[in-house]
């Protein structure tokens, strides 16, 4: 037997260690704002960013200088005390180095033992299988238990490694504190030896062609998505598990309509949030990870069209069913979410 008992998954760790949460806590995810902690004008923007992103997370890995990993080791638990997170129902998540690095224990060490009461989630990187995540488990486990911890902290790892992404789903139900896993298309089309320099998006040169014409005129041809297969299996693993998957960066900050078609695609099939990594990106994450209101009104149509659930029912001209009633709640719980963190939407979803 290479897995544990269903009665044993759910023992902590460590004496003394909380237990693990059997249900993930239900949160509005729409975007992890990503912060370089090591930067004290950037840190100081830290309360403005709470109040605009539904996550704030502190950067230690990739994007930090080596000889910062320090300052930002210290930055990030700084963060976890500038505000009460909890009270102002912003999660604050944090980045940590990976398990082969020379940073990754004392990251995991000191968030947990001088931030943990902050801290909901650690975000591990580079996770090539099951195996990374019941180290960091055990580790966290220990660092609780010393800490008196009465929460446990969860984990969301990033897919972007070829061995990863090819054990994905034991990733997903590697523990009960999996909360997530974000893609992510840098280091993955590294790792995969895609060719290009770009942070997630299309690319002009990955097309199908039309067939010849007969006048020899022009073809017609239209550019793919090289993200679609990774992110559909990611959700299928995600969903397995009952953890939630995530788009992650998008890297030309400055093209905000290809970053909002590529969150959106994310969205659609499945995603509950994305990473922002400018602030002009969380208000782009904002718009497309919470429902249109005439989508919302017409989920909620289908609700009531078919009180218990069951049963058949047109609505302009529409087949609806047990099936379409289970889409109908996806968007209307999304909805209820976002409506109780903005009242803008709020008013939208609930006008006539
Ligand atoms: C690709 C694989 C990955 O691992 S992605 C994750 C790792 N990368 C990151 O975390 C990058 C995070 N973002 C950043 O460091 C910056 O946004 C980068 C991309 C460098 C751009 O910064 P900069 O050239 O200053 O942009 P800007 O002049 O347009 O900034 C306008 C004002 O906004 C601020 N700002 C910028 N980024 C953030 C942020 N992430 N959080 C909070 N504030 C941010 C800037 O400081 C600037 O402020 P001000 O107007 O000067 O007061
Ligand atoms: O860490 C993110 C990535 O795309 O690599
Ligand atoms: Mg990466």
């Amino acid at each position: 037997m290479s897995q544990k008992t269903p009665r044993n998954f759910f023992k902590p760790l460590a004496i003394g260690a909380p237990d693990p949460m059997r249900e993930l806590p239900i949160r509005l995810e729409r975007m992890i704002h990503f912060v370089p902690p090591h930067l004290d004008k950037v840190r100081a923007k830290v309360p403005q960013m709470a109040d605009q992103a539904d996550v704030v997370l502190a950067n230690l890995e990739d994007a930090i200088p080596a000889d910062a990993k320090d300052a930002a080791r210290d930055g990030a638990i700084e963060m976890g005390k500038m505000i009460d997170w909890q009270a102002k129902g912003t999660g604050f998540w944090s980045r940590v180095n990976p398990l082969n690095s020379p940073w990754f224990q004392e990251d995991v060490s000191r968030l947990v033992l001088e931030a943990g009461e902050q801290l909901d989630v650690i975000m591990l990187p580079k996770v090539e299988g099951p195996w990374d995540i019941h180290f960091a488990d055990q580790y966290v486990a220990q660092l609780e238990a010393k800490a008196g911890l009465k929460r446990p902290i969860l984990f969301h790892a990033i897919l972007e490694t070829a061995q990863g992404m090819a054990l994905v789903e034991e990733i997903a139900l590697a523990s009960p504190r999996m909360q997530g896993i974000s893609l992510g298309p840098a280091d993955l089309a590294a790792d995969r030896k895609m060719k290009t320099t770009r942070v997630g998006g299309g690319h002009p040169y990955y097309r199908v062609v039309d067939d010849p014409n007969e006048d020899g005129s022009k073809r017609e041809s239209a550019q793919q998505d090289p993200w679609h297969y990774t992110i559909a299996r990611m959700v299928d693993a995600c969903r397995l598990a009952g953890i939630n998957a995530f788009y992650g960066p998008f890297g030309d900050i400055a093209d905000s309509e290809a970053c909002e078609q590529q969150f959106r695609n994310a969205f659609l099939l499945g995603c509950s949030g994305t990473w922002s990594l400018h602030p002009s990106q969380i208000e782009i994450a904002k718009r497309v990870f919470s429902p249109a209101p005439d989508e919302v009104k017409f989920a909620r149509r289908i609700l009531e069209a078919m009180p218990d659930g069951t049963g058949v029912a047109m609505l302009d001209g529409k087949m609806q069913d047990d099936a379409t009633w289970k889409q109908a709640k996806v968007i209307s719980d999304l909805a209820d979410l976002v409506s109780e963190k903005d009242p803008e939407l709020a008013k939208a979803y609930a006008a006539d």
